[in-house]
């Protein structure tokens, strides 16, 4: 397992065409890559406005047929750099639609999650969001074992729910990773905070991505709150940026995270004999 390496976050520029969003998107993963960056997280639905319209003319099949564009360039993206790139689509599953990720290492497609916890949310005069029109719930956690180590998918709104999290870290994972789409209410109030929270409570690298903000006046397109994030597992942060179109780099360190957990050893002092966490999965 390779212990040092660069993860790269990319926020990028979502536009009114997949074939346009994908080539801004290459471009910046070909600059992670050329800056030596091992792994690449991409935000929540990268490929599409996060709106239902759009969502669902851009959700992509992830069975052999069908809509694959986006799937094919990251796989290709992937395997010409040789990196690992990590993000979530729009998926079409027969007549349902799901939030999900996945992860590809060398063109190889190693595992998708779908996201578990959808963001239904009312708060009157902000923001209302009912994702759960869109898309189904998945029902399953997902961690992908690899070479430069264990990650735990979770997709945005899973964040705030931290069992999910500590069944990753239970699991094994050195690694956290949220594509994400926070928006201007709830972004600079909790992002950064449940970020920290995680990387803190379980003591992983956690990285939270999100695409660029829309800049545009068409009320209906959801505005993101960007600012992606990797955080150490001290919870200091790596690297950050506003809400423009980014690519962001840190080293990560697993020796560093084993000596944090060594030092701080709360996942060897939990009360077990009081409380537990029971994992129906
Ligand atoms: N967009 C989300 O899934 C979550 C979000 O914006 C929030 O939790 O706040």
């Amino acid at each position: 397992m390779l212990k040092k390496f660069k993860i790269a976050c990319i926020q990028n520029a979502i536009t009114a065409t997949k074939t346009q969003t994908l080539a801004l998107v290459k471009d910046q993963i070909k600059e992670a890559a050329i800056q030596g960056s091992k792994v690449c997280i991409l935000g929540e639905c990268f490929n599409s406005y996060y709106v239902k319209a759009q969502l669902q003319n851009n959700a992509e099949d992830f069975g052999k047929t069908g809509e694959r564009q986006t799937l094919d360039l990251i796989s290709e993206i992937s395997k010409q750099f040789g990196i690992m790139i990590i993000g979530s689509i729009p998926e079409k599953s027969g007549d349902k639609m799901y939030n999900t990720a996945f992860c590809f290492n060398n063109g190889q497609l190693l595992v998708t999650y779908r996201k578990t916890h959808l963001f239904d949310i009312d708060i009157p005069g902000k923001i209302t969001y009912k994702e759960s029109l869109t898309f189904s719930a998945g029902d399953n956690y997902k961690i992908v074992d690899t070479e430069y180590g264990k990650f735990g998918i979770g997709i945005c709104y899973d964040i705030r729910f931290p069992e999910l999290a500590q069944i990753m870290r239970e699991k094994g994972c050195h690694f956290l990773v949220y594509p994400g789409s926070f928006n201007l209410t709830t972004g600079p109030l909790h992002w950064e905070l449940l970020l920290k929270a995680r990387a803190v409570d379980y003591q992983c690298y956690v990285a939270g991505v999100s695409s660029a903000r829309y800049m545009g006046n068409d009320e209906s397109i959801y505005k993101a709150w960007g600012h992606s994030t990797l955080l150490d597992p001290m919870a200091k942060v790596l690297a950050t940026c506003e809400h423009d179109p980014s690519v962001i780099i840190s080293e990560v360190d697993l020796d560093y995270l084993e000596q944090v957990r060594q030092q701080i050893p709360v996942s060897q002092q939990r009360r077990n004999d009081i409380y537990e966490l029971i994992c129906k999965k």
